[in-house]
């Protein structure tokens, strides 16, 4: 069994990251880790945290000479911004902090969190509920990713929206169409890019913030990861349920999920074919890669809509929770939209998913071991 745990604040000294279940003899390569790392941080709209922060994984244990001993794995990413928080989130300081949080952001984990853990300083939930956390998911993702490549299996994500402006209206209502030639996609892709920007732009100014969606696209998985035969192991339900663990994101869709409720079946089901070639076979992935609670062999593809940013610089009103006085919400610095960068966690959380059903069906105590059984079954 792959087991992924994460720990740490946002502000303390580092992120930590412990994989338990990676079979031996895996290559790594860490530049690809901090690749994938970089690409978390990117993003137009993210806020000013992400000038300070270069994040860089640092291996502790579990891999030698490049590969994988098939022994845990555990690592650490530094918050760099830990230097300016040194005193104020130390483990050992007693002295009471003289900056408490008391005004609750309206949707984030603030108040009740806070009533939950019964604390007097918001900033005990802050530390731990921000999406600093996906960091670390996203180097366990990149490693477990690396690991999949083995199979040929890939993963990929690109955004759909932000705000009210989607990539498939633009590209399907041509009279949006004006600075360019309408036949190349690329062309519409750099003008939805360009609205996009435009608008996360204007929203920062109004001091307010955004969400959107984001598609992710898995391939080469192979049929029959997940099951029917039991809820709790349905490859849809998993990676909809990891998927919505990530901070923001309210749906989740496998395939034309919600476009097909309002179709007729003749024109939503994958006709099934076969070639000697090529075996079974569809020429159609309105189901998303997944029937029955099991890959069907084709793409897996899935849209993630994430909420608008809580944090707001206009910010809402809220209580104060030491006075109980009707006050505004807290802000000290945000980012005003991140869907780009929840697009990386979500191709990283998916594939992580990926990889458990992989190695429950196929699971070994080496690489070789798995290769070999794969095989048997392709
Ligand atoms: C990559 C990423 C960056 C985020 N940045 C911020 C931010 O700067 N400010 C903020 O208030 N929320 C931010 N969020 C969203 C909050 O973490 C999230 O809304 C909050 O944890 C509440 O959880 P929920 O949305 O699941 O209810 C970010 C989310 C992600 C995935
Ligand atoms: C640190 C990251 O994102 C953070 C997620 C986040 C939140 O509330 O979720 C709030 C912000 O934190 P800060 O107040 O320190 O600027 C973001 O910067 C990151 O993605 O690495």
């Amino acid at each position: 069994m792959l087991r992924v745990f994460t720990a740490g604040e946002s502000h303390g000294k580092a992120l930590v990251g412990f994989i338990e279940g990676m079979p031996s003899n895996v290559s790594m390569n860490v530049e690809e880790i901090n690749r994938d790392l970089a690409r978390r941080q990117q993003g137009y709209g993210r806020g000013d945290r992400m000038k300070i922060e270069k994040d860089k994984i640092e291996i502790l244990s579990g891999i030698r000479g490049g590969k994988t001993l098939g022994s845990p794995i555990s690592f650490i990413i530094p918050n760099k911004d830990y230097e300016n928080w040194t005193e104020y989130m130390s483990p050992i300081n007693t002295n009471k902090c003289d900056k408490l949080v008391t005004k609750p952001r309206p949707g984030h984990a603030d108040l009740t969190g806070m009533l939950k853990y019964n604390f007097d300083d918001i900033r005990n939930v802050i530390e731990r509920s921000s999406a600093r956390e996906t960091a670390v998911r996203v180097a366990a993702g990149s490693l477990i990713k690396q690991f999949m490549s083995y199979f040929n299996i890939t993963t990929h994500s690109h955004v759909t929206a932000i705000g009210d402006i989607h990539l498939q209206e633009i590209i399907t209502d041509t009279s949006r169409i004006k600075e360019s030639d309408s036949s190349s996609v690329r062309c519409v892709d750099g003008i939805v890019e360009k609205k996009m920007i435009q608008l996360i732009e204007e929203t920062k100014k109004a001091g307010d913030s955004l969400g959107g969606i984001f598609e992710i696209h898995i391939s080469g998985v192979p049929k029959g990861l997940g099951s029917y035969v039991h809820w709790d192991r349905k490859l849809d339900a998993k990676l909809s349920y990891a998927l919505m663990s990530i901070q923001g994101v309210k749906g989740v869709e496998l395939g034309y999920g919600f476009q097909n409720t309002s179709r007729v079946g003749s024109l939503v089901h994958d006709e099934i074919l076969f070639q000697k070639t090529k075996g079974f076979f569809r020429n159609t992935n309105h189901a998303g890669g997944i029937e029955g609670g099991m890959s069907n062999g084709e793409n897996i593809v899935i849209r993630c809509g994430m909420k608008p940013i809580p944090t707001l610089y206009k910010p809402l009103k809220t209580v104060d929770i030491e006075s109980k006085e009707s006050a505004l919400a807290t802000v000290e610095r945000s980012d005003t939209c991140a869907v780009p960068a929840a697009s990386i966690v979500g191709e990283m959380v998916a594939i992580t998913v990926i990889a458990e059903e992989f190695l429950r069906k196929f699971g070994g105590d080496s690489l070789e071991e798995i290769e070999k059984r794969w095989k048997e079954y392709i």
